[in-house]
């Protein structure tokens, strides 16, 4: 069965307008470049076709190339044969003007395709990036060449170093699209848009050969070299970043064929290599840990979480309450007394705060965000709360004293989550008659800032809470792993036999130092003893 395809209407306007479909995000198979291909050839041969839009189905323009299928292409395809015979030689020259209609995803080889078209007209949400470095790999469709033209080369490395992807509202700022307009408006605008290009009042662009906004070569070598010797800092130990600036050099200094060529060829090396390898298979398995046998393939359906409670303002508690109200869920806090609450609700807006200082919250929405949030000293408001987390001290009476305290305000389907690092949850649920809505959420400080969240599940542990967390660990951006009630759970079981082991180095009279060095040049951020 074909893995997606591409559907083209020729609109009465002689607009012909090209859908990708391959649900769930519309990624690049060998099957939708070949029905492309077969698109565009009708298209630029049919007398009644004047110009293409292309878009991505369900709003979703495009999420790249399909991962699953790295490894997978023709052994004796030649190089460039995607990315300078059709991509630069059929689409970006032919006589008939493209304009992309970007919604949702343009990522990777979504957007390198959008970039070869002469217009992009895109959403304020859409989100446009080039995130093939987080992959292991390098963008291989052009990215490399055309990014740098459209928005300058700082902006170029930055987006395609971090791997992050900006709106659409940005996008237009730095002259990746050419317009942002509502959904609805999308398709119509480019076809009107890809219009005006046949009649020549709006300019026909060909991305790889603007040279406007890439500075002059002095410059360029200038950034190229502080972008390298940044990279080999925050990644010493890995090839690809390099080799990318190495072929946008290539491209700007022996002109964009040359660095097309220079690219294809070295997208295919560093695909073979053990890292991309190791990162892709990374992609999956992040998405496979909140596809659990027995638990979400079973037909429950995650229930909502309106309000949600913690129990302690401390460093946990209040990152925990962060996370929850950046992600617009309205929650309470509660804590012993005037003073600690006032504590922890500061720290609340303090992290808040953190975010606007680094320009990725505004000042409006750290108001909105921080009004979700209420302190309180007692019980009275847990009635119609969906989720408590309580994050107190690690004292197993105390726990024991909330959670049978948490069962005489909180509705029977409330779910009783504890962020303990290491306490056994059946002794934590033992003074109550509700264990099977008691779950670990145990988050890792800075709670608003670390990305995994483990869910410890008990024998007892209804499957219906497991899915919750689950669906409530997406919603606000937190990789899932569950974990079973055992020592240490998985992370700290994995944690303290490594802070172990460099404890017995030392008790062999091994230095510190030397040990905190090795482990940061094997490529941990930081050593044990750090
Ligand atoms: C030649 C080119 O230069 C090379 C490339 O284009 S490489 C690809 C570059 N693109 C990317 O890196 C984008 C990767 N995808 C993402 O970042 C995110 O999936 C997304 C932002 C598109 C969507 O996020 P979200 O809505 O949270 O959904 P998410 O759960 O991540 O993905 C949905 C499904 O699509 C799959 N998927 C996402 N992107 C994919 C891709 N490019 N290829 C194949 N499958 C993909 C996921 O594995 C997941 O599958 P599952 O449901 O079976 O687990």
């Amino acid at each position: 069965m074909a893995k997606g395809t591409t559907a083209m209407e020729v609109r009465a306007d002689g607009v012909a307008v090209i859908t990708i479909s391959n649900p769930p995000v519309n990624a690049l198979s060998f099957d939708v470049i070949a029905s492309l291909q077969r698109n565009y050839a009708e298209a630029l041969s049919r007398n009644d076709v004047k110009a293409i839009v292309l878009t991505g189905a369900k709003g979703r323009f495009c999420g790249g190339f399909d991962i699953t299928a790295f490894g997978k292409k023709p052994k004796n395809e030649k190089p460039g044969s995607m990315s300078i015979d059709f991509l630069s030689d059929i689409v970006e020259d032919a006589r008939k003007p493209s304009v992309a209609a970007i919604d949702g995803i343009a990522l990777g080889g979504g957007l390198e395709v959008a970039m070869v078209c002469h217009a992009r007209i895109s959403t304020p949400s859409a989100q446009l990036g080039l995130p093939e470095l987080q992959l292991g790999i390098i963008p291989g469709l052009g990215g490399t060449q055309r990014l740098p033209r459209l928005v300058g080369l700082q902006k170029a490395l930055e987006m395609m170093l971090t791997s992050k992807a900006i709106k659409g509202r940005e996008a237009h700022e730095v002259g990746l699209v050419d317009a942002v307009t509502s959904a609805n408006e999308l398709v119509n605008t480019a076809c009107s848009w890809a219009l005006e290009i046949v009649e020549n009042k709006k300019p026909w662009f060909k991305s790889l050969y603007r040279t406007d906004r890439l500075p002059d070569l002095v410059e360029v070598k200038d950034v190229l070299k502080f972008a390298r010797v940044q990279t080999k800092k925050k990644a010493p130990n890995v090839q690809h970043p390099i080799v990318c600036i190495d072929v946008i050099e290539e491209g700007i200094v022996c002109g964009p064929r040359v660095g097309l060529m220079k690219e294809a060829l070295s997208a295919k090396m560093v695909e073979q290599s053990q890292t991309s390898k190791s990162l892709r298979h990374f992609f999956f398995a992040q998405r496979a840990t909140s596809k659990i046998p027995n638990i979400t393939n079973i037909g429950l359906t995650p229930r909502k979480i309106k309000k949600a409670a913690i129990v302690g303002g401390g460093l946990m508690g209040s990152g925990i309450a962060t996370v929850l109200i950046l992600n617009n869920f309205k929650v309470i806090l509660k804590e012993i007394n005037e003073q600690f609450l006032s504590a922890g609700i500061n720290r609340v807006r303090g992290n808040l705060q953190s975010f606007v200082r680094k320009g990725q919250l505004t000042k409006e929405d750290c108001e909105r965000k921080f009004s979700l949030l209420s302190g309180v000293l007692d019980y009275e408001q847990f009635r119609d709360a969906d989720l408590v987390v309580e994050a107190v001290i690690e004292d197993i009476l105390l726990k024991q004293k909330i959670f049978s305290d948490l069962e005489k305000y909180c509705h029977h389907n409330c779910i009783f989550a504890t962020n303990t690092s290491t306490i056994d949850l059946n002794l934590i649920g033992q003074k109550t008659g509700s264990q099977d809505r008691i779950v670990g959420a145990h988050f890792f400080s800075p709670a608003h800032v670390m990305p995994l969240l483990e869910i410890v599940r008990t024998h007892q542990t209804s499957l219906q809470a497991i899915v919750d967390l689950l669906d409530m660990a997406k919603k606000i951006h937190k990789t899932p792993i569950v974990a079973g009630n055992c020592t240490g759970f998985a992370v700290n079981r994995m944690f303290f036999p490594y802070g172990q082991a460099a404890s017995f180095l030392v008790d062999y009279g091994l230095d510190v130092y030397r040990i905190d060095n090795v482990i940061t040049q094997f490529g941990m951020p930081m050593g044990p003893f750090r």
